[in-house]
């Protein structure tokens, strides 16, 4: 998985196959079809997060994901955005390459 926070060209070319899990969560964010870029796959997370509220309204840092199906798929009660590393982890594990 790219670093999200380099914007690569392969970040929005590259087209992935979220499993049901993931895809669940990115369409209660507003996303349709069944394959994204990664570019889209983090943000419609951002717009889920967001939309939910489950950013910390102090320390907007933090994610408090406990409870959420979010939650369940990072294994997390928890984290922070500026450690993207579980993200990637999930990604791995729910993501499959598409062919275009
Ligand atoms: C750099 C980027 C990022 C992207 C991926 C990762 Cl693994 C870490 C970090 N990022 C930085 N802050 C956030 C963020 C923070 C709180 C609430 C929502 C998003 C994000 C995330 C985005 C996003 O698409 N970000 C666009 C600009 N964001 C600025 C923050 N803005 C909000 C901050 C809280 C208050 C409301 C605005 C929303 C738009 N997508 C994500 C998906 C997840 Cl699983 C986790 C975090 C994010």
């Amino acid at each position: 998985i790219i670093p999200v926070f380099f914007p690569t060209k392969l970040c929005s070319v590259l087209q992935v196959r979220p499993k049901v899990p993931l895809l669940r969560i990115l369409q209660a964010a507003g996303a349709q079809g069944d394959t994204f870029t990664l570019k889209e796959v983090m943000h419609f997370l951002g717009q889920y997060i967001m939309a939910r509220q489950l950013y910390d309204k102090r320390e907007q840092h933090l994610v408090h994901c406990g409870g959420d199906a979010l939650g369940e798929l990072l294994g997390l009660q928890s984290f922070s955005v500026k450690d993207p590393s579980p993200v990637y982890e999930m990604l791995k594990r729910n993501l499959t390459a598409a062919s275009v």
